[in-house]
């Protein structure tokens, strides 16, 4: 009897229920509950072993991305330690474009920083370790390229996310105010209900340029019934003067250009 559950616990966990099925009986006079046993530890063994499969493999995809040229801080000439956002100026990961989207426009093209995971996990990192001592209940992103950081933002904060978009878009009930910007007029829109009153609400969006539309967004918010906490911002072009117009609110920006 002993050699058989010797046998049983030797048999690949696939073919268990193949030698429960041939020797029942048996089985069940060696020991029902230690049969079980015996299958209950190779499930578990099974289900460890594939644990720390995974876990291997993540460890292998992490030393894979670390060791690899894919990052911002992967390159030799990169050091995590010596992160700054000086530093993602200097790497050039915030492309000048001259003449868009209208001549005399020198446009700040972030999408080089989407692209790279490590650059895009450090601005996540600081707006979010610039933003909590603000404790808002709400992230609001400025379409488009505000819903970009403002929703992983949200995520980091533990709170909700609301689109304030272009005219048009919001399908529901809406509030709306129209702006001028570097490169001229637009309006923007927020749901009626998207904001419950009193709520302090964090404005995101990716560049502060003449202020135009962060100050809409702030306007849209306030008859929202919503609080402004603050505005967060990746960059902010400190020569056109977006702060002049946002005097009574707090300023997170990563990266500020003086000319
Ligand atoms: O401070 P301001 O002078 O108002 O300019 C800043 C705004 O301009 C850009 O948006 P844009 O209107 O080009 O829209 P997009 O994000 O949809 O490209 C930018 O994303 C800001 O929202
Ligand atoms: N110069 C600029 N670059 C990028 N986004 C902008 N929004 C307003 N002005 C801008």
């Amino acid at each position: 009897m002993e050699a058989l559950s010797v046998h049983i616990c030797r048999v690949p966990l696939f073919a268990v229920p193949k030698v429960y099925d041939a020797f029942p009986l048996a089985v069940e006079c060696v020991e029902r509950t230690r049969f079980m046993r015996t299958c209950g530890s190779i499930i578990y063994q099974g289900v460890q072993n594939s644990l720390k499969i995974r876990q291997a493999q993540h460890n292998n995809h992490l030393r894979n991305r670390k060791g690899g040229k894919r990052g911002f801080f992967n390159s030799k000439r990169r050091d995590p330690a010596q992160f700054s956002m000086e530093k993602l100026l200097a790497e050039a990961l915030v492309r000048d474009v001259p003449d868009f989207p209208k001549p005399g426009i020198l446009f700040k093209d972030i999408t080089p920083v989407l692209q790279d995971y490590d650059a895009l996990r450090q601005v996540i990192d600081k707006m979010t370790e610039q933003s909590r001592p603000l404790k808002v209940d709400v992230v609001v992103g400025i379409e488009a390229r505000g819903f970009i950081f403002g929703a992983p933002l949200a995520l980091e904060l533990e709170v909700g996310f609301v689109p304030l978009r272009k005219l048009g878009k919001l399908p529901y009930n809406r509030l709306v105010e129209e702006y001028a910007l570097e490169y001229g007029t637009n309006t923007v829109e927020i749901h009626t209900d998207s904001i419950k009153p009193g709520q302090r609400v964090l404005i995101v969006d990716d560049v502060l340029a003449t202020g135009g539309t962060a100050a809409a967004a702030a306007r849209l918010v306030e008859r929202a019934g919503g609080q402004v906490a603050g505005l967060c911002f990746l960059i902010e072009l400190d020569f056109l003067e977006g702060r002049k117009a946002l005097e009574n609110y707090p300023i997170i920006s990563l990266i500020r250009y003086q000319e």
